[in-house]
Protein backbone atom coordinates (compact mmCIF):
# COMPACT_ATOMS: atom_id res chain seq x y z
CA UNK A 1 0.00 0.00 0.00
CA UNK A 2 1.95 3.29 -1.00
CA UNK A 3 1.68 6.05 1.49
CA UNK A 4 -1.09 8.49 1.56
CA UNK A 5 -1.53 11.98 0.76
CA UNK A 6 -4.43 12.05 3.29
CA UNK A 7 -4.18 15.06 6.21
CA UNK A 8 -2.84 13.88 9.61
CA UNK A 9 -4.84 11.87 12.12
CA UNK A 10 -5.97 9.11 9.91
CA UNK A 11 -5.06 6.64 12.55
CA UNK A 12 -7.94 7.13 14.40
CA UNK A 13 -10.21 6.50 11.60
CA UNK A 14 -11.72 2.87 12.16
CA UNK A 15 -11.39 1.41 8.66
CA UNK A 16 -14.06 -1.23 7.70
CA UNK A 17 -13.15 -4.67 6.39
CA UNK A 18 -15.29 -5.99 3.99
CA UNK A 19 -14.97 -9.33 1.44
CA UNK A 20 -11.91 -7.95 -0.58
CA UNK A 21 -12.02 -4.74 1.01
CA UNK A 22 -10.77 -2.35 3.46
CA UNK A 23 -12.97 0.97 3.06
CA UNK A 24 -11.14 4.76 4.33
CA UNK A 25 -7.62 2.97 4.85
CA UNK A 26 -4.86 5.08 4.17
CA UNK A 27 -4.54 5.25 0.57
CA UNK A 28 -3.08 6.99 -2.78
CA UNK A 29 -6.68 6.27 -4.53
CA UNK A 30 -10.37 6.27 -3.22
CA UNK A 31 -13.05 3.26 -2.80
CA UNK A 32 -14.81 3.29 -6.38
CA UNK A 33 -18.34 2.63 -6.00
CA UNK A 34 -20.61 1.55 -9.10
CA UNK A 35 -24.73 1.76 -8.94
CA UNK A 36 -26.35 -0.78 -10.38
CA UNK A 37 -30.18 0.58 -10.95
CA UNK A 38 -32.31 -2.53 -12.60
CA UNK A 39 -36.19 -2.51 -12.28
CA UNK A 40 -36.29 -6.33 -12.63
CA UNK A 41 -33.36 -9.10 -11.04
CA UNK A 42 -32.63 -10.13 -14.61
CA UNK A 43 -31.53 -6.31 -15.51
CA UNK A 44 -29.55 -5.68 -12.43
CA UNK A 45 -27.64 -9.17 -12.73
CA UNK A 46 -26.84 -8.21 -16.53
CA UNK A 47 -25.50 -4.66 -15.40
CA UNK A 48 -23.22 -6.07 -13.03
CA UNK A 49 -22.37 -8.74 -15.16
CA UNK A 50 -21.38 -5.69 -17.64
CA UNK A 51 -18.80 -4.46 -15.42
CA UNK A 52 -17.17 -7.83 -14.58
CA UNK A 53 -13.16 -7.50 -14.99
CA UNK A 54 -13.65 -3.45 -14.60
CA UNK A 55 -11.76 -1.65 -11.55
CA UNK A 56 -14.75 -1.36 -9.19
CA UNK A 57 -14.09 -2.25 -5.53
CA UNK A 58 -17.68 -2.13 -4.23
CA UNK A 59 -21.32 -2.35 -5.88
CA UNK A 60 -24.12 0.24 -4.42
CA UNK A 61 -27.61 -2.00 -5.54
CA UNK A 62 -30.15 1.03 -5.75
CA UNK A 63 -32.65 -1.11 -3.86
CA UNK A 64 -35.32 1.51 -4.67
CA UNK A 65 -35.11 1.43 -7.99
CA UNK A 66 -36.40 -2.17 -8.53
CA UNK A 67 -40.25 -2.66 -9.40
CA UNK A 68 -40.97 -5.14 -6.82
CA UNK A 69 -38.93 -3.22 -4.19
CA UNK A 70 -42.16 -3.23 -1.50
CA UNK A 71 -42.01 -6.80 -2.01
CA UNK A 72 -39.84 -8.41 0.97
CA UNK A 73 -39.94 -11.53 -1.00
CA UNK A 74 -38.75 -10.08 -4.61
CA UNK A 75 -36.39 -8.25 -2.87
CA UNK A 76 -34.76 -11.31 -1.68
CA UNK A 77 -34.31 -13.18 -4.44
CA UNK A 78 -33.06 -9.92 -6.56
CA UNK A 79 -30.21 -9.62 -3.43
CA UNK A 80 -28.99 -13.02 -4.37
CA UNK A 81 -29.44 -12.45 -8.20
CA UNK A 82 -26.73 -9.54 -7.68
CA UNK A 83 -24.54 -11.53 -4.95
CA UNK A 84 -24.04 -14.31 -7.30
CA UNK A 85 -22.46 -12.60 -9.64
CA UNK A 86 -20.03 -9.92 -8.04
CA UNK A 87 -17.20 -11.55 -8.38
CA UNK A 88 -16.13 -11.26 -4.54
CA UNK A 89 -16.84 -7.80 -4.67
CA UNK A 90 -18.50 -6.19 -1.68
CA UNK A 91 -22.68 -5.54 -1.83
CA UNK A 92 -23.72 -2.36 -0.64
CA UNK A 93 -27.42 -1.96 -0.37
CA UNK A 94 -29.28 0.97 -0.64
CA UNK A 95 -32.86 2.23 -0.65
CA UNK A 96 -32.40 5.60 -1.45
CA UNK A 97 -36.13 7.53 -0.68
CA UNK A 98 -38.18 10.26 -2.82
CA UNK A 99 -37.34 13.09 -0.11
CA UNK A 100 -33.29 11.93 -0.97
CA UNK A 101 -33.33 12.22 -4.32
CA UNK A 102 -34.07 8.13 -5.06
CA UNK A 103 -37.53 6.14 -6.10
CA UNK A 104 -38.54 4.67 -2.91
CA UNK A 105 -41.97 5.72 -1.21
CA UNK A 106 -41.76 4.07 1.93
CA UNK A 107 -43.63 4.59 5.47
CA UNK A 108 -40.85 4.54 8.51
CA UNK A 109 -41.96 1.40 9.10
CA UNK A 110 -41.53 -0.44 6.28
CA UNK A 111 -38.26 1.66 5.80
CA UNK A 112 -36.89 0.00 8.54
CA UNK A 113 -38.09 -3.44 7.57
CA UNK A 114 -36.92 -3.16 4.42
CA UNK A 115 -33.12 -2.18 5.60
CA UNK A 116 -33.84 -4.94 8.05
CA UNK A 117 -34.49 -7.26 5.47
CA UNK A 118 -31.47 -6.89 3.60
CA UNK A 119 -29.07 -6.86 6.52
CA UNK A 120 -30.60 -9.79 7.43
CA UNK A 121 -29.95 -11.57 4.33
CA UNK A 122 -26.58 -13.09 4.24
CA UNK A 123 -25.56 -11.51 0.86
CA UNK A 124 -25.46 -7.78 1.61
CA UNK A 125 -22.40 -7.02 2.96
CA UNK A 126 -23.27 -3.18 4.00
CA UNK A 127 -26.34 -1.19 4.15
CA UNK A 128 -27.02 2.31 3.73
CA UNK A 129 -29.49 4.22 6.28
CA UNK A 130 -31.06 7.44 5.56
CA UNK A 131 -30.24 9.78 8.66
CA UNK A 132 -33.17 12.17 7.92
CA UNK A 133 -35.53 8.68 8.69
CA UNK A 134 -37.70 8.57 11.90
CA UNK A 135 -36.68 4.94 11.51
CA UNK A 136 -32.84 5.38 11.23
CA UNK A 137 -32.30 4.56 14.85
CA UNK A 138 -34.34 1.40 14.04
CA UNK A 139 -32.72 0.16 11.43
CA UNK A 140 -29.56 0.97 12.19
CA UNK A 141 -29.76 -1.54 15.57
CA UNK A 142 -31.00 -3.77 13.44
CA UNK A 143 -28.19 -3.55 11.00
CA UNK A 144 -25.76 -4.14 13.26
CA UNK A 145 -27.58 -6.63 15.35
CA UNK A 146 -27.02 -8.71 12.24
CA UNK A 147 -23.27 -7.74 11.98
CA UNK A 148 -23.53 -5.63 8.94
CA UNK A 149 -21.77 -2.70 8.75
CA UNK A 150 -24.01 0.78 8.30
CA UNK A 151 -23.53 4.02 5.84
CA UNK A 152 -25.29 6.60 7.36
CA UNK A 153 -25.99 9.18 4.39
CA UNK A 154 -27.62 12.55 4.02
CA UNK A 155 -28.84 14.10 0.80
CA UNK A 156 -29.26 17.52 0.43
CA UNK A 157 -30.82 17.78 -3.11
CA UNK A 158 -31.65 21.23 -3.02
CA UNK A 159 -28.96 23.27 -1.61
CA UNK A 160 -25.61 23.11 0.22
CA UNK A 161 -25.77 23.87 4.12
CA UNK A 162 -22.91 26.27 5.57
CA UNK A 163 -19.37 24.52 6.00
CA UNK A 164 -20.01 24.48 10.11
CA UNK A 165 -23.71 22.85 9.28
CA UNK A 166 -22.61 20.23 7.28
CA UNK A 167 -19.50 19.31 9.64
CA UNK A 168 -22.09 19.13 12.67
CA UNK A 169 -24.25 16.78 10.51
CA UNK A 170 -21.78 14.60 9.64
CA UNK A 171 -20.67 14.08 13.26
CA UNK A 172 -24.15 13.85 14.44
CA UNK A 173 -24.12 11.03 11.85
CA UNK A 174 -21.18 9.44 13.06
CA UNK A 175 -22.93 9.64 16.78
CA UNK A 176 -26.04 7.71 15.54
CA UNK A 177 -23.70 4.43 14.78
CA UNK A 178 -22.46 5.02 12.05
CA UNK A 179 -19.43 2.75 10.68
CA UNK A 180 -19.58 5.10 7.63
CA UNK A 181 -21.14 8.54 7.12
CA UNK A 182 -21.95 9.94 4.10
CA UNK A 183 -23.31 13.52 2.83
CA UNK A 184 -24.09 14.59 -0.80
CA UNK A 185 -25.24 18.25 -1.13
CA UNK A 186 -26.01 20.23 -3.93
CA UNK A 187 -24.01 23.39 -5.22
CA UNK A 188 -25.23 26.42 -7.02
CA UNK A 189 -22.04 28.11 -7.23
CA UNK A 190 -18.15 27.44 -7.12
CA UNK A 191 -18.33 28.67 -3.03
CA UNK A 192 -20.58 25.62 -2.69
CA UNK A 193 -17.93 23.39 -4.52
CA UNK A 194 -15.44 24.71 -1.67
CA UNK A 195 -17.73 24.75 1.14
CA UNK A 196 -18.11 20.89 0.38
CA UNK A 197 -14.51 20.12 0.06
CA UNK A 198 -13.61 22.21 3.08
CA UNK A 199 -16.55 20.82 5.68
CA UNK A 200 -14.79 17.63 4.58
CA UNK A 201 -11.49 18.31 5.14
CA UNK A 202 -12.39 19.84 8.79
CA UNK A 203 -14.42 16.46 9.62
CA UNK A 204 -12.12 14.20 8.41
CA UNK A 205 -8.71 15.99 9.65
CA UNK A 206 -10.72 16.81 12.84
CA UNK A 207 -13.89 14.50 13.80
CA UNK A 208 -13.87 11.60 12.29
CA UNK A 209 -13.52 8.26 14.21
CA UNK A 210 -15.37 6.96 10.92
CA UNK A 211 -14.55 6.73 7.22
CA UNK A 212 -15.96 10.11 5.29
CA UNK A 213 -17.58 10.14 1.93
CA UNK A 214 -19.00 13.48 0.61
CA UNK A 215 -19.99 14.87 -3.39
CA UNK A 216 -21.49 17.72 -4.33
CA UNK A 217 -23.70 16.40 -6.99
CA UNK A 218 -24.62 18.10 -10.75
CA UNK A 219 -21.74 18.95 -13.26
CA UNK A 220 -20.60 21.79 -10.68
CA UNK A 221 -19.44 19.40 -8.21
CA UNK A 222 -17.49 17.49 -10.40
CA UNK A 223 -14.52 17.92 -9.35
CA UNK A 224 -15.39 16.81 -5.87
CA UNK A 225 -15.97 13.28 -7.09
CA UNK A 226 -12.54 13.58 -8.86
CA UNK A 227 -10.13 14.41 -6.03
CA UNK A 228 -12.32 14.35 -2.73
CA UNK A 229 -9.82 12.00 -1.29
CA UNK A 230 -7.21 14.33 -1.35
CA UNK A 231 -9.53 16.52 1.36
CA UNK A 232 -10.40 13.20 3.10
CA UNK A 233 -13.32 11.68 0.81
CA UNK A 234 -12.33 7.65 1.28
CA UNK A 235 -14.83 6.85 -1.60
CA UNK A 236 -16.30 8.35 -4.97
CA UNK A 237 -19.27 6.81 -7.46
CA UNK A 238 -18.81 6.33 -10.75
CA UNK A 239 -21.36 5.28 -13.58
CA UNK A 240 -20.65 1.87 -15.58
CA UNK A 241 -24.02 2.85 -17.85
CA UNK A 242 -26.35 4.41 -15.60
CA UNK A 243 -25.32 7.14 -13.03
CA UNK A 244 -27.43 7.14 -10.10
CA UNK A 245 -27.05 10.76 -8.77
CA UNK A 246 -26.52 13.79 -11.07
CA UNK A 247 -22.94 14.60 -11.80
CA UNK A 248 -21.13 11.44 -11.80
CA UNK A 249 -18.47 10.61 -13.89
CA UNK A 250 -17.77 7.19 -16.52
CA UNK A 251 -16.08 4.74 -14.62
CA UNK A 252 -13.01 4.91 -17.50
CA UNK A 253 -12.70 8.25 -17.32
CA UNK A 254 -13.23 8.46 -12.81
CA UNK A 255 -10.16 5.61 -13.28
CA UNK A 256 -8.00 7.39 -15.37
CA UNK A 257 -8.33 10.37 -13.50
CA UNK A 258 -7.72 8.72 -10.49
CA UNK A 259 -4.35 6.92 -12.05
CA UNK A 260 -2.80 10.61 -13.07
CA UNK A 261 -3.67 11.82 -9.76
CA UNK A 262 -2.11 8.96 -7.58
CA UNK A 263 1.10 9.27 -9.98
CA UNK A 264 1.41 13.01 -9.29
CA UNK A 265 1.01 13.10 -5.52
CA UNK A 266 2.89 9.95 -5.16
CA UNK A 267 6.30 10.24 -3.14
CA UNK A 268 8.62 10.95 -5.55
CA UNK A 269 11.26 7.97 -4.52
CA UNK A 270 7.91 5.52 -5.62
CA UNK A 271 7.92 7.65 -9.19
CA UNK A 272 9.92 6.29 -12.04
CA UNK A 273 13.11 8.18 -12.95
CA UNK A 274 12.49 11.18 -14.87
CA UNK A 275 8.83 11.21 -14.24
O1 LIG B 1 -25.50 8.30 -1.51
C1 LIG B 1 -25.13 8.07 -2.65
C2 LIG B 1 -24.30 9.00 -3.36
C3 LIG B 1 -24.93 9.40 -4.67
O2 LIG B 1 -26.09 10.16 -4.39
C4 LIG B 1 -23.98 10.31 -5.47
O3 LIG B 1 -24.19 11.51 -5.47
O4 LIG B 1 -23.05 9.78 -6.09
C5 LIG B 1 -25.29 8.16 -5.45
C6 LIG B 1 -26.22 7.23 -4.69
O5 LIG B 1 -26.46 6.06 -5.45
C7 LIG B 1 -25.61 6.87 -3.37
O6 LIG B 1 -26.53 6.14 -2.61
Amino acid sequence: MRPSVYPSRVSAIRSVKLPDLVLGEPSARPTVIVPVLGATAEEIASQVADFAGRDVDLVEWRVDHLAASADAGAVLDAATAVATRLGGRPLLATVRTAAEGGAADLSDREYARLVQALAGSGVVDMVDVEHGRESAVEAIAAARGAGVPVVVSAHDVVTTPPVEEMVDRLRAMQDSGADVVKLAVTPHSQADVLALLEATSTMHTEHARVPVITMAMGPLGMVTRLVGHLFGSAATFASAGRASAPGQPGLADLQSVLDAVARVTAPAQARPAGS
